[in-house]
């Protein structure tokens, strides 16, 4: 809920305070660009104001609620508040906190939680939360039974005064948190289309690592409709990043997958993660890529466990970014509904169909090395090479 007459957005963000000057003032720079990005390609009207601490955005009432959501979006930001603009003037402040109890209050408990960064004001904030709390209940209660919590409370009015101007607000929105999407380098993602890798890459995007989607076809295996998910989920994530290039390198795999499971039983699983890694590294080197990005979590399937894990990244030189190594998969749903990739998750196809009856849980390098194809890293890098690119 805004409050009446609101029309800027006070965008609070987090990590970018643990870095040096500089580097915390180019990257407020990047959130500022990925923030009129977001807005402009939803066509939401609103200027950013680039200030240091907290960007703002200048929109109209109308428009303030998708403002807030946009911005909620973006990589780097804590939170975000659509608030009423009012000068630093404590009795202006006062007077416009009656004037919202008056408008928005509807019963229950109330709290003040009001902060200043300017020391030098002739008021604390204590000053401003008791005597914006007083002029609250003078506001209500004739109409209503006022009650303070300063613990749990039903509505908090909350007042920031920075600079010259104070801003009054109802509601702080969540965001990612993280770091501004650009701030870091560019990692390969590698995604199926499941419920995991998107999210996966979604982590990554939240430090601030743009993603080069790749995708493996799997041939037979994997179809028409497993290429449309891993497609559609990637559409998903660039809602996130419209300012980033977010084709998808189709990677040629269907060959390879049809020599695995007719040669290989066990470890055939596993042979195809050391494909899929090692065309991956070939093509972080064709797109200056510097990570691997996965969405494999430990023991969550058998070819995650740790000593599977150790055999698989041994395909490649490159780091391998497992960013839901330890996460449930109750929670990586629920991350997986949050962002919107889940809903077009469900389909029976990919790595599932590939399995074998009896899988590998304790891989060795040197016994997989005898049982799998002597060409296989060829063939990776030569399907990396005919990797084509594709609209999501
Ligand atoms: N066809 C594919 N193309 C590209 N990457 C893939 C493909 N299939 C799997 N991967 C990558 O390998 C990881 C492990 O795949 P696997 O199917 O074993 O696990 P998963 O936990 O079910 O992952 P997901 O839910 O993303 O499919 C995936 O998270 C993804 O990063």
């Amino acid at each position: 809920m805004h409050p009446p007459g609101a029309d800027t957005v006070l965008v609070r963000h987090g990590d970018l305070n643990t870095k040096s000057t500089p580097v915390k003032r180019q990257m407020e720079g990047t959130l500022v660009e990925n923030v009129e990005a977001l807005l402009s390609d939803r066509s939401i009207p609103g200027d950013v104001e680039r200030r240091w601490n907290r960007p703002l955005i200048h929109t109209t009432e109308d428009a303030i609620e998708d403002a807030t959501a946009a911005v909620t979006d973006a990589f780097g930001v804590v939170s975000a508040s659509p608030c009423r603009t009012v000068s630093t003037e404590k009795a202006q402040i006062i007077e416009v906190l009656a004037e919202i109890a008056d408008a928005c209050y509807d019963g229950g408990t109330f709290a003040v939680d009001a902060r200043r960064s300017d020391k030098s004001l002739p008021y604390s904030s204590d000053d401003l939360a008791r005597e914006g709390g007083t002029a609250i209940w003078e506001a209500v209660e004739d109409d209503f039974e006022p009650a303070v919590d300063l613990d749990d409370p039903d509505l908090t009015f909350g007042v920031e005064v920075r600079d010259e101007s104070a801003f009054v607000y109802l509601e702080t929105v969540d965001g990612p948190g993280g770091l501004p999407l650009g701030s870091q380098e560019r990692v390969v993602a590698t995604v199926s289309g499941g419920i995991d890798s998107p999210v996966a890459a979604y982590e990554m995007m939240t430090r601030g690592s743009p993603i080069v989607p790749a995708y493996v076809s799997l041939g037979d295996y994997g179809g028409i409709d497993h290429e449309a998910r891993a497609m559609e989920t990637v559409r998903t994530l660039s809602q996130y990043a419209p300012n980033q290039e977010m084709q998808v390198y189709r990677i040629p795999g269907g060959e390879t997958v049809d020599l695995l499971v007719s040669e290989m039983e066990k470890g055939r699983m596993l042979s195809l993660r050391r494909f899929f890694y090692r065309a991956a590294e070939v093509l972080a080197e064709r797109v200056d890529a510097h990570g691997i990005v996965t969405g494999e979590a430990v023991g969550q399937k058998s070819s995650q466990t740790m000593q599977n894990l150790a055999v698989t990244s041994q395909a490649t030189d490159l780091p391998v970014h497992r960013p839901l190594l330890t996460r449930d998969k109750q929670d990586i749903v629920a991350q997986a509904r949050e962002i919107g990739t889940f809903s077009q998750a469900t389909i029976n196809a990919g790595c599932n169909r590939v399995a074998p009856d009896m899988v590998e849980t304790n891989a060795r390098l040197d016994r997989l090395l005898e049982i799998e194809p002597d060409d296989l890293f060829e063939r990776a890098e030569e399907a990396a090479l005919n990797a084509d690119l594709v609209e999501p």
